[in-house]
Formats: C-alpha cells, structure tokens, sequence
C-alpha cells in the first residue's frame, strides 16, 4: 500500500518524468541544497505537472512569513518541515504538514509524541547535515512504530533497498531523492524501477 515521493525535482525534465511515471507525490526544496529551487521556478513548474500528482514544499527553518508566501505562491499541497520546528510552529498551517525527524536511535522517537502533525517523516541523522543525504539508518529500529502513526520513510532509499525497507517499516510513504539521481540530476530509469519495485510490493 505504501505511495510514492519524489523528491528534489528542479529541471522541466523532471516534471516529464513525473508526468510519465506518477508518483503520488512530488516534492520541490526551498531549503538551500543543490537541490534548491526557488519560488518563481516552482510555480512554473508545477503549472506543468499532472493534476493528479501532490505537490510537498520542502522547508528548512524557514519563518512563518517565508512559508505562508511561497506556499501560497506556489499552491502546494502539503508543508514538509524538516529542521528545527517546533510543535506550535508546525500546528500553525491549514495545509497538511509532514516534520521531519532525523532517526540516531531509540531516544529519536520521543520528540514524535509533542507534535499533533499529519505525517511523521523518518529519515536518517547526519552530523552537520539536514537531509538529502542518501544514508540509510536501521529501520529495524522502527518496525513497529508505523501501527498509530502516518510514516513518511526517507533516508537513502533506492530501487534495489525500497523492498526490504517496505517490509520492516510498513510505511504509508516511501519518499526518495538521491536514490534515483545520477550525478546530482534526476534519472528516468531509476525513477521507473523504483516506482515499479514499490508498486510490486503493493499487488
Ligand atoms: O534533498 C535535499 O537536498 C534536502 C535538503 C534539506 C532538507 C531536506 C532535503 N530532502 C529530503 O531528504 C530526505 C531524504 O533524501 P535522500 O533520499 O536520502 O536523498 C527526503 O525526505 C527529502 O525530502
């Protein structure tokens, strides 16, 4: 049952690709990575992408003047917090919100228990780094954490890994961003047999 996110999409190739594959989900960075996309160009963007496809700004510790206008700007869908928000900051949007919490271990979790969100997005933790990153962490970890929560699992899922990670998590979410790329651009082939590999999981 686990849907798709793509994340990182920046080139009108990308978009191609989406339109092509559809994945549930696509996701546009606002925060600064190579990966960063800017407003005016997300709206552009997005203005070519299938209707049926969701739209996921990814925030940073952005304020909340910063969000409200790109979010309304660009139209998106559903906010993706994914630094330091506090809960309060995070129950102060009508769009559905994800946050972000980065997985080192057990104590990882109890942050999760503050924030009344609509998805939980786990990805890995790397010192000096916020995400993007394409490391995997030990889902075994959070097998069962996914019965009562909406999982969004992130953190270096590829088309050869999403499988097992399917398996032991049961996330409601698979969302991936360097797994498909080459050399920092997204890749047809890679996208296609991901989304081929976790639909298979679904039949
Ligand atoms: O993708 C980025 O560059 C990025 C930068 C800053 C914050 C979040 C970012 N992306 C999110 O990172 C995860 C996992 O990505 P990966 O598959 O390990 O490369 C995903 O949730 C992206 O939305």
């Amino acid at each position: 049952m686990a849907k798709i996110k793509i994340c990182g999409l920046k080139r009108e190739e990308d978009i191609l690709y989406a339109n092509a594959l559809k994945p549930d989900y696509v996701g546009f960075v606002f925060a600064k990575s190579t990966r960063q996309i800017d407003m005016d160009t997300a709206k552009e963007l997005i203005s070519k992408l299938d209707k049926s496809i969701k739209t996921v700004g990814v925030f940073l510790n952005h304020s909340v003047y910063e969000v409200n206008k790109i979010e309304k700007f660009c139209n998106l869908d559903i906010l993706q917090f994914h630094g330091e928000e506090p809960p309060e900051f995070c129950h102060s949007y009508e769009k559905e919100v994800w946050k972000a919490f980065r997985i080192k271990d057990e104590n990882s979790l109890k942050a999760l228990e503050a924030y009344k969100i609509d998805g939980c997005l786990l990805d890995t933790f790397v010192k000096g780094a916020h995400g993007g990153t394409g490391k995997i962490f030990n889902w075994e970890m959070i097998a069962n954490i996914s019965k009562n929560k909406f999982i969004i699992l992130a953190g270096g899922l590829t088309p050869d890994n999403v499988e097992d990670a399917i398996k032991i998590v049961k996330p409601q979410i698979v969302d991936v961003s360097s797994g498909v790329e080459v050399e920092g651009t997204k890749n047809f082939e890679k996208m296609k047999k991901l989304i081929e590999k976790v639909r298979g999981c679904n039949e």
